[in-house]
Order: structure tokens, then C-alpha cells, then sequence
């Protein structure tokens, strides 16, 4: 499966936090982040992870074309609804495109813990189903 991983500024430790204690569960899908959080979770777990550009210079858009090309099945997206951003559009596209490809999206710890043990417990086998156009293989 292919997970994408993003943390706001002060939400980056936090990720690091969820990447390490589950760094078994990780390790075994594709990784995808934004550029900073990308460099902090490889620096401080060795996992392997594809990054795109940072947040505010586009990496958000990035992502959320692998999400219209139903190229990821995971977000995890540790926003800080605390703080204004420069790229909030980009953010709320972000988050708008999961809903409309339906992809399990965590925008919290909580969730995210939730969402990665049912992600080790086959509850996101689904979207195998789908193909890279969207459609649904039989
Ligand atoms: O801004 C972000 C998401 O909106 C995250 O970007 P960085 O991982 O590059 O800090």
C-alpha cells in the first residue's frame, strides 16, 4: 500500500513519535511525505521515503495528484489547526481530494494510530480493487 505522511511544523515530532513506535507496521508499505517531514521521519527512523516538494511549494498538490490518479491509499495529515498557513488552499485540496477518492485519511494522532493498525490488519485490502485509472477490477 502506499501511505502518505505530512506533518505541519508543530506537528512534526508527533509524526516521528507515530513513525517510530510504528515503524514495523510502516516498513512494509511504500512511503510517501512531504519535504521536511520526509527528511525528519528518514533522519530519525531510517525508513525509506519517497519525498515530494515541501508543503508550502507544492508538495500537498503533489500528493494530491497521486490521490486523483488513486495512486495512494493512506493520509496521514498531522495539520495544525492551530495556525494559519501560507498554502491553506493547498491543504483543503489536499484533504477535499481524499474525500473524494474516498481514501482513508487521519488528520490526527488518534485516528492515525487507528487507521495504520487496521492498515497491518487488512482493513485497507480494498483498495486493491481499484486500478491507477480509478476503476474497479473484477
Ligand atoms: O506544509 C506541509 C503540509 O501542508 C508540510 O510540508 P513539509 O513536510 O515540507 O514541512
Amino acid at each position: 500500500m502506499r501511505v502518505a505522511l505530512i506533518a505541519h511544523d508543530r506537528k512534526k515530532d508527533l509524526m516521528i513519535q507515530l513513525c517510530t513506535a510504528y515503524k514495523m507496521i510502516l516498513e512494509k508499505h511504500e512511503l510517501y511525505a512531504t519535504g521536511t517531514t520526509g527528511l525528519r521521519i528518514m533522519e530519525a527512523t531510517g525508513l525509506d521515503v519517497h519525498r515530494f516538494k515541501s508543503g508550502p511549494l507544492g508538495g500537498d498538490q503533489q500528493i494530491g495528484a497521486m490521490i486523483s490518479e488513486n495512486m495512494m491509499d493512506v493520509v496521514i495529515f498531522l495539520r495544525d489547526p492551530l495556525a494559519a498557513m501560507p498554502h491553506e488552499p493547498d491543504v483543503t485540496a489536499l484533504i477535499r481530494l481524499s474525500d473524494v477518492y474516498e481514501i482513508p485519511l487521519a488528520t490526527n494522532i488518534g485516528t492515525a494510530e487507528v487507521i495504520l493498525r487496521g492498515l497491518d490488519a487488512g482493513f485497507v485490502d480494498w483498495r486493491q480493487f481499484y486500478n491507477a485509472e480509478g476503476s474497479i477490477k473484477f
